[in-house]
């Protein structure tokens, strides 16, 4: 089975063919730092990272490229409202997105560049772009002009002319100010400085690069001139990368990317979870139990799961119900991705060989390999992982187990190693215990929400505070006479 990828530009899925063989270059377009992520960005960023390390355990060598956007009107409007400067907002919150992306497990890129660090390149290739006639200069700004670039809308399958004529009238006037602008959707390289904002020299005068020029600088002098995969959420189609198509081919005279990739956005009511919206909800407030819908701590990889679960091209409706879903079904491949450290001892496991069933491998690889079906990959995770719960329950009421040791240390190890393919990685309680335990009347009011939530027949919220209790080393035992429970 060869790995295939859908591929936005040709709108098909297609052979995976690297421009060097065994070897990725791939980069994805990062957030503008301004705000805490939100489970959006959580999102595109888990599907990028489970992308490239699945490509690793396929064997290639990946180079993996994501940017900051550290200058943008945005971050200029936060530091205006708060009495900061831009880079003291960008350093910020590029601070929190590494908090909140290790928490979910997202590895580093092996870059991070940021616009302010590459004037000169972002410099560099407008001036390549003007010398070329693809650029124009007017009153300290420049402009790209789109219709020299022949193909310009190939990516997103728009018209020029069709847009053009639905935004006719708009060349000349922009919020009623006049621009220099010759076609309406020319986009701007690099702006003039208004006062008292961030600028630098340039050949132009003092000013500062537009948005799509920082990618194709970026991409050029981390990575080159063309790369395999590039990566972004399908809501930066149209403009932001049918632009950097335009700037880098036209600099470059060859494709950027060719894989066009792109996750689909995380929705809430049937709308982009979105900053601008105020529908988002924030990795650390859903983490931390500061969400109104959830009050209670996520696990991070219960938050992996949810995002995982579902094809990273499609839709993403975020609900209550559907974190529950998540958390429920992350607890149970917890409960087996623990079942080497809870009961390997009884078996005298020696955790230094390791034998992983092939049939399994092949059956995640063949969900992996097409598109990168995670989704596929997990449900043949889950078989697994139901075998293993049964066998530990059956150990647990009777002190044996229906399979060889052997047996079992090879499906454990080979859900471990699978899972952690997708980053899915478990601590062992004695990592993760909470010091200061439940009291006897905290746990007795968890019990009886659970016992309403099951009047209710909500068995997702049941199911979800016996997992809590059970994390915190507290069993629970249903009887005629109601619920009892003991430590340990
Ligand atoms: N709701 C979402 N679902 C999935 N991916 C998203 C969502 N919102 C943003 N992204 C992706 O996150 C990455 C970083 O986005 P960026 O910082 O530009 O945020 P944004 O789109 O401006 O967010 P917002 O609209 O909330 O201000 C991009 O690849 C973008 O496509
Ligand atoms: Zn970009």
């Amino acid at each position: 089975m060869n790995l295939t990828v859908y591929n936005t530009f040709t709108r098909r899925q297609e052979p995976f063919r690297t421009i060097e063989p065994g070897k990725v270059k791939m980069y994805c377009c990062g957030v503008t730092v301004y705000d805490y992520c939100h489970l959006g960005h959580a999102r595109s960023y888990i599907v990028w990272d489970t992308i490239r390390q699945y490509l690793k355990w396929r064997g290639y060598e990946v180079r993996y490229i994501q940017n900051f956007t550290d200058i943008d009107d945005k971050i200029l409007n936060r530091a205006k409202e708060t009495s900061s400067t831009m880079t003291l907002v960008a350093n910020r919150f590029i601070d929190e997105y590494f908090v909140d992306m290790h928490r979910l497990n997202v590895k580093d890129a092996d870059e991070y560049p940021r616009v302010t660090e590459y004037i000169f390149e972002i410099q560099q290739l407008i001036q390549d772009l003007q010398k070329k006639d693809f650029a124009y200069a007017t009153d300290g700004n420049v402009y790209y002009r789109v219709e020299s670039f022949p193909n310009y809308g190939k990516l997103s399958g728009r018209r020029l002319d069709d847009m053009k004529s639905g935004a006719s009238g708009r060349v000349g006037t922009k919020n009623g100010k006049f621009t220099k602008k010759q076609h309406p959707f020319d986009f701007a390289l690099w702006k003039s400085a208004k006062p008292g904002e961030p600028a630098w020299d340039s050949p132009w005068g003092r000013g500062r690069p537009g948005w799509h020029i920082e990618c194709s600088a970026m991409i050029h002098s981390s990575l080159g001139s063309a790369i395999d995969i590039h990566g972004g959420g399908s809501d930066l189609i149209f403009p932001h990368h049918e632009n950097e198509i335009a700037q880098s081919e036209a600099a470059m005279n060859e494709p950027l990317a060719r894989y066009w990739t792109h996750n689909g956005m995380v929705m809430v009511d049937g709308q982009k979870m979105s900053k601008s919206l105020l529908n988002f909800i924030t990795i650390r407030d859903l983490l931390d139990g500061k969400w109104f819908m959830h009050p209670q701590p996520v696990d991070p990889m219960a938050v992996r799961l949810f995002v995982l679960q579902a094809h990273y091209r499609k839709p993403l409706d975020f609900t209550s119900e559907a974190l529950i879903t998540a958390e429920n079904s992350w607890n149970n491949l917890k409960d087996a991705l623990l079942f080497g450290p809870r009961y390997g001892e009884r078996f005298a496991w020696q955790t230094t060989s390791s034998s992983l069933i092939t049939e399994v491998v092949e059956k995640f690889q063949i969900s992996g390999d097409d598109d990168f079906n995670f989704s596929g990959s997990l449900a043949v995770l889950f078989e697994l992982a139901k075998e293993l719960r049964r066998e530990a329950n059956i150990l647990v009421h009777e002190g044996s187990t229906q399979k060889s040791s052997v047996e079992l240390y090879s499906q454990w190890q080979t859900l471990v190693s699978l899972a952690h393919v997708l980053g899915l990685d478990a601590i062992p309680e004695e990592k993760t215990h909470n010091t200061d335990t439940l009291s006897a009347s905290e746990i007795e009011v968890l019990i009886q929400e659970r016992h309403e939530a099951r009047k209710n027949k909500n068995f997702l919220e049941s199911d979800r505070i016996r997992h809590q209790l059970k994390e915190q080393g507290i069993n629970l035992v249903d009887g005629k006479d109601g619920t009892r429970w003991h430590r340990g």
